[in-house]
């Protein structure tokens, strides 16, 4: 048998990620681009504290503590003004003693040092969009001040995240809060998917011999919710030169449309040219058949670092990597079953490297719910559903697309493990978005 030797599944992923760097860092600005799941690429740091001024935490009575009774007995104070949030109100403190109607988040008038609740004076409420016009208030002393003071929630200068950390909506937030207008974060990857096959039609095609081109939707969408921003082709036919024509315009070679669908009644193309792209995955081609084109564009020597593999794992074992023209090329198996492990184990961990994110992506140990047959000297990579009491394969064959609408993980078996029995514990891949 010829071929090359097979490798484990640890040894492709290593090669596979040898091949990509982390994106270059920039500012995404805050409220242009959507900057969720992107990765911090710089130590993220307040440029203004948080509360940005003493500021009362309730609605009610702003108050100088010295003006009241220290046994906290009630005292009737006159009304000197109005405290809402927006307006800063200064030049109370000379009129010497008297309270300040506060609305919560209302700067403390200069001199105040405390706020007591409406609802613990005789004014009892405030009515919503009622002008209040009590003169005077009696209260008494509180044990809290309901103050929020400058800089006790964040100090300018503080790091808000380190580096490496995914942005999420807190630190959105936080960031805006601390006068931030940008955040620093490796710029989003860019991910061209295609698939090869000259029996690939559009959807919904009856014509014999033809099958709908689902891999390239499949691995579009497996590439989104690894983060990335993706540009689907779709499919190639199994030709040399049709391949070598989509790779070079996906990497922004050169500028032709690669089918006459792309362009208009007038002959124009009819969709924006695609800029450069970080990473390519295609689908299929990688066998051992005549038509298979990938092989043969790799063999042709225009690729560089080209890498043909077998990796002992079922089902996904034929594999190829590859630069093109500089940009890092995985090519996964046809098989749609194989592209999506394919995609899972080898494509999601080098989307997270370049977004610039570390570590493999999660896994955990979890008891298997039912039995199931493991292939010989091959680790075994399944579709499960995950239930109370374990997890269980998707389908009867672990090939059969039928599993993928259903499953919710990859369980990996190790090579050599003639079966899984109830309730042996099995090493599990989520499926579904990786970054929050
Ligand atoms: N003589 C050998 N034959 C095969 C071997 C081998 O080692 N020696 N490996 C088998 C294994 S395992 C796999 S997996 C497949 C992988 O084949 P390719 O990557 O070359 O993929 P294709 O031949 O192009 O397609 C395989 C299969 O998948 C269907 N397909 C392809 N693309 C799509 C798509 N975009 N959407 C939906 N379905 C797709 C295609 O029609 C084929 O049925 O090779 C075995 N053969
Ligand atoms: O390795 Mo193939 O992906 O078993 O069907």
């Amino acid at each position: 048998m010829t071929g090359p030797t097979p490798r484990t599944i640890a040894e492709h992923v290593t090669a596979t990620l040898a091949l990509v760097r982390p994106l270059e860092v920039i500012d995404v600005p805050l409220d242009a681009a959507d900057p969720i799941g992107l990765v911090v690429g710089r130590d993220v740091v307040a440029a203004a504290p948080v509360p940005a001024f003493d500021n009362s935490a309730m609605d009610g009575y702003a108050v100088r503590s010295a003006d009241l009774p220290d046994d906290g007995t009630d005292v009737t104070l006159p009304v000197l003004a109005d405290a809402r949030p927006g307006h800063p109100l200064d030049a109370v403190g000379a009129q010497h003693p008297g309270v300040v109607r506060i609305m919560t988040g209302a700067p403390l008038p200069d001199g105040f040092d405390a706020v007591v609740p409406v609802e613990r004076t005789s004014t009892g409420r405030f009515v919503a969009g009622r002008p209040t016009t009590e003169r005077t208030v009696t209260l008494g002393r509180q044990r809290r001040d309901h103050v929020r003071r400058a800089g006790t929630d964040i100090t300018a200068g503080e790091v808000l995240a380190d580096s490496g950390t995914t942005v999420g909506p807190g630190l959105v937030a936080a960031a805006a809060a601390a006068g931030l207008t940008a955040l620093p974060v490796h710029r989003r990857p860019r991910v061209a998917v295609l698939s090869t096959g000259t029996e690939l039609a559009g959807l919904g095609s009856t014509a014999p011999g033809t099958i709908p081109d689902s891999n390239s939707l499949m691995l579009a969408a497996l590439a989104r919710q690894a983060g990335a921003d993706v540009v689907r082709v779709g499919a190639v036919p199994d030709a040399a030169d049709s391949l070598t024509t989509a790779l070079d315009r996906v990497v922004g070679a050169i500028s032709v449309p690669i089918h006459a669908a792309e362009r208009d009644d007038s002959g124009q193309v009819s969709r924006p040219q695609h800029p450069g792209v970080d990473l390519i995955v295609t689908s299929g081609g990688v066998s051992a058949g005549a038509s298979d084109v990938v092989r043969e564009v790799l063999a042709s020597g225009a690729a560089d670092g080209v890498d043909v593999a077998a990796v002992a794992m079922r089902p996904g074992r034929p594999q190829a990597l590859a630069t093109w023209r500089g940009v890092p090329w995985i090519a996964v198996p046809g098989n749609p079953v194989s592209a999506l492990v394919s995609f899972a184990l080898f494509a999601r961990p080098a989307v997270g490297r370049l977004a610039g994110r570390d570590g493999p992506p999660p896994a955990s140990t979890v008891r298997a719910a039912s039995a199931w047959s493991c292939p010989p000297h091959a680790e075994q990579v399944l579709p499960v559903v995950t239930g109370p009491d374990g997890v269980t394969p998707a389908a009867r064959d672990g090939h059969h697309l039928s599993a993928l609408p259903r499953a919710d993980a990859l369980a990996v078996v190790p090579a050599g493990t003639l079966g899984v029995a109830v309730g042996d514990e099995v090493t599990v891949h989520p499926l579904g978005a990786w970054c929050p």
